[in-house]
C-alpha cells in the first residue's frame, strides 16, 4: 500500500492533552487538507509527523513498513514548517544548489517567481518571496510525503493560484498534508478533508459537518456552495 498512515498519537504539553490517540493517512498522490480551529494540535501533528515533536505514543508506517526512529522519518518525509527555515546570508542560488539534486534545482533556476530572486541572500526577500521559495524546495525534494504548515500564508492571490495549479499538476508525484486556514482553496485541490477537533481526527464527508462541528460558519458554508454552483 503505497500510503503513509499514522494512528495512536497522543500528545501532552505538561497536563493539557492536545492530541487523543489521533489517526490519519495519505496516499501517494492524494491531497489531505488537515483543518481545525486555531490551537486545535494541527501544527503539533505534522511536527510529530517528522519527528521534530515528540509524542507520547505515536505509531507510523509508510508503505506498509512501521517506521521507527526520527531520522528514518525524515529519509521519507518533508515538511514546511510556519516559520522560515533557511540561513539568512546565502544567496538563493547556492541554497537551490545546497538543498536540491541538479535536475531539479537546475528547472527551479528557470522558474519565473524563483529567476528574479537567484542573485539575493535569504534575508533580503520579502515575506511571500520567502515563502514561495521555501515552498517550491520542499515540493522539489526527493521525499514522497509532503506536510505543509500554511502554505498559503502571507502570498498574494496570484502567487496562490500558481502554488494551487503546481500542487494539482504535481500531485501524482507524492501525498501531500495540508493545513491552511484558506479553505476554500485549499478544499479546491484537497481529495480529503480531516478536522482536527478536541484532539481527535474526523474524516469530513459534507462540508455541513464542518458547520454543526464548529469549524466553519454559516456564511463560510454559503461562500463554499457558491463557489461550487
Ligand atoms: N511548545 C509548546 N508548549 C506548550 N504548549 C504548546 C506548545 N506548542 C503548542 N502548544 C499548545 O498546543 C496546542 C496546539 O497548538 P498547535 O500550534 O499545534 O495548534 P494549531 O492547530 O496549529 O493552531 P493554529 O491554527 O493557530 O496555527 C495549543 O493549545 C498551543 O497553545
Amino acid at each position: 500500500m503505497k500510503n503513509l498512515h499514522v494512528d495512536s498519537v497522543i500528545k501532552y504539553y505538561g497536563k493539557k492533552r492536545i492530541l487523543n490517540s489521533i489517526h490519519l493517512s495519505c496516499k501517494k498522490g492524494e491531497i489531505v487538507a488537515l483543518v481545525g480551529k486555531n490551537g486545535s494540535g494541527k501544527s503539533t501533528l505534522l511536527k510529530i509527523l517528522f519527528g521534530v515533536e515528540s509524542a507520547s505514543q505515536k505509531f507510523i508506517k509508510i508503505e506498509g513498513y512501521i517506521v521507527r526512529g526520527n531520522k528514518n522519518l525524515k529519509k521519507h518525509i518533508n515538511y514546511l514548517p510556519q516559520e522560515n527555515f533557511l540561513p539568512l546570508n546565502i544567496k538563493i542560488k547556492t541554497i537551490i544548489q545546497l538543498f536540491l539534486p541538479k535536475e531539479k534545482s537546475d528547472a527551479l533556476f528557470h522558474n519565473e517567481y524563483i529567476v528574479p530572486l537567484l542573485q539575493k541572500q535569504f534575508q533580503e526577500l520579502s515575506g511571500g518571496e520567502k515563502r514561495i521559495l521555501e515552498l517550491l524546495l520542499i515540493l522539489n525534494s526527493e521525499k514522497r510525503y509532503v506536510l505543509l504548515d500554511e502554505p498559503f500564508n502571507g502570498v498574494s492571490p496570484i502567487t496562490k493560484e500558481y502554488i494551487l495549479k503546481y500542487l494539482s499538476k504535481n500531485r501524482a508525484k507524492k501525498g501531500y498534508i495540508i493545513t491552511d486556514h484558506d479553505f476554500e482553496n485549499v478544499f479546491r485541490i484537497a481529495d480529503k478533508i480531516v478536522l482536527l477537533d478536541c484532539g481527535n481526527t474526523i474524516e469530513i464527508k459534507d462540508y455541513r459537518q464542518l458547520v454543526n462541528l464548529g469549524y466553519l460558519s454559516e456564511t463560510n458554508y454559503q461562500q463554499i456552495m457558491k463557489g461550487q454552483s
